[in-house]
């Protein structure tokens, strides 16, 4: 049976949570990074640790069939390349910034100017859709101190809490883009290696799903469970058990995790006690 070949960054920001992905999906693998191909334990999958910018080029050829890979990257250089989720980590923007006390505002305000970036297909693609030219200076790493050494007048670079901006005194004044870790696919794929990547596809969701809710177990009177199972969403609709105690019941429901401390404050407003809260490791709907 042919295995399905999936990418992931050997070292870097991406590394440690594409790998934690595949383990709770059931990719183990034993013996990582210091092998540059390994095969997992217990499903027909090979793992190719390689450069996150090298990735596109390896998926238009067909050389690896998926990767994990920021979509920034698959933006700049994976023209073709389609994704088939996102994956919930390594959020950032690809922004401009300027020195905080230029007087550039807005892309418009770099006409003729220098602007250093990693990025140059990206940068491009906005400025020509606002019939802007500006001088590319493409740089690999460190792009943040381009304006302070005198090399560019703005930067395009990836942001994230923005403390690289602050530190290297940029202001932020345009988001060409948002970018997640996505699950991407060689438009090479064979049927049967597309037939494993749906199935690690569909393990992908229920692990996402899960990361996104919690279990919620309390203990309620029953004059107050209306109220309470109002507030509660669950999958279908909650679980509702009697208590050994007369007059109680146990509820059990899945709730968001973003609105996990509103519906918390509710359930108590409405007379919950005991309030347990569980991860889900994976669901499935
Ligand atoms: N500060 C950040 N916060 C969140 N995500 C980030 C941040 N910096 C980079 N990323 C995301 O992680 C990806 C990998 O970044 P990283 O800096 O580890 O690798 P790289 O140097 O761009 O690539 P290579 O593996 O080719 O050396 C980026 O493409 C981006 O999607
Ligand atoms: O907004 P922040 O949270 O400060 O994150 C942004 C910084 O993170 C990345 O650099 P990284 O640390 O990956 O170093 P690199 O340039 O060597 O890739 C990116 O290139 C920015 O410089
Ligand atoms: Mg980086």
């Amino acid at each position: 049976m042919n295995k399905l070949r999936i990418a992931v960054q050997k070292s870097g920001r991406l590394n440690e949570d594409s790998m934690r992905i595949l383990k709770d999906v059931g990719i183990s693998i034993d013996n990582g990074k210091d092998q540059l191909k390994a095969a997992a334990r217990d499903f027909p999958v090979e793992v190719f640790y390689l450069r996150n910018g090298d990735i596109p080029q390896y998926l238009k050829d067909g050389v690896v069939d998926a990767a994990i890979i920021g979509e920034n990257v698959l933006i700049e250089k994976g023209e073709g390349i389609n994704f088939v989720e996102r994956l919930g980590f390594s959020k950032c923007k690809v922004s401009i910034a300027v020195p905080k006390d230029a007087k550039e505002n807005s892309l418009k305000d770099l006409a003729g100017k220098r602007i250093a970036t990693s990025y140059p297909k990206t940068v491009e693609k906005f400025l020509a859709a606002q019939n802007i030219e500006a001088q590319l200076h493409i740089i690999n790493g460190s792009v943040e101190i381009a304006p302070n050494i005198g090399l560019a007048d703005a930067i395009c670079d990836i942001v994230s809490s923005g403390s690289t901006l602050f530190k290297n005194g940029l202001k932020e004044i345009e988001v060409l883009l948002k970018s997640e870790a996505v699950l991407a696919v060689s438009p090479k794929i064979d049927a049967e290696r597309q037939a494993i990547l749906e199935k690690i596809q569909f393990r992908i969701q229920s692990v996402l799903k899960g990361r996104q809710s919690k279990y919620v177990l309390l203990n309620a009177p029953n004059d107050k469970l209306e109220a309470i199972i109002n507030i509660l969403p669950g999958m279908r609709s909650p679980t509702v058990l009697p208590l050994a105690q007369e007059g109680w019941s146990s509820v059990h429901s899945v709730i968001p995790k973003n609105q996990f401390w509103e519906i918390i404050d509710e359930l108590k407003k409405n007379g919950a006690e005991g309030i347990l809260v569980c991860p889900i490791e994976k669901m499935v709907v």
